[in-house]
């Protein structure tokens, strides 16, 4: 198997808060990043898919069609976008960074594994949502 990443960002806004809680229970939880302090951040996504060279082309997959899909599937809902508002995979959910990963999994694996007729699969997301905070996931 080879290993295939393309990294890419975007810039969004978010809050967290949990409704079923009051604001003071919201502020001791999540402190800065809390109802009523919408804030930004620039992240940082590496989409790793794993495959076989084709024998043709010698690649696992296109870095361009990988590029093309992760932007219009991911990139494009939430550059620029209020993560609680205005992106329908994320509706109802916690904008966490980890949620969103598991979030943006759901949307792209199957989009994948579609392009390459099943010869290409997502490996894992790694999400950066400052310098240094992240999460992976590997869809376990
Ligand atoms: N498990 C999680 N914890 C926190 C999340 C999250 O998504 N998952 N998010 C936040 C905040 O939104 C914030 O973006 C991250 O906080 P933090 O890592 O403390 O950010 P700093 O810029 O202050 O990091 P330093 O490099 O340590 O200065 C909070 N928690």
């Amino acid at each position: 198997m080879i290993y295939l990443s393309k990294e890419l960002t975007f810039c969004a806004a978010h809050q967290l808060y949990n409704p079923k809680w009051s604001k003071e229970k919201n502020e001791e939880v999540f402190e800065g990043c809390a109802h009523e302090n919408w804030h930004g951040h620039n992240y940082h996504l590496t989409v790793t898919v794993k495959g076989r060279p084709d024998e043709d082309t010698g690649m696992v997959m296109n870095f361009k069609d990988l590029k093309r899909i992760v932007k219009k599937e991911v990139i494009s809902k939430v550059d620029h976008k209020n993560l609680n508002l205005d992106v329908d995979f994320m509706k109802g959910k916690m904008t966490t960074c980890e949620v969103l990963v598991e979030a943006m999994w759901g949307v792209l694996a199957p989009k994948i594994s579609e392009f390459t007729d099943g010869r290409v699969v997502l490996h894992s997301l790694k999400l950066y949502e400052t310098n240094t905070s992240f999460a992976e996931y590997y869809g376990e």
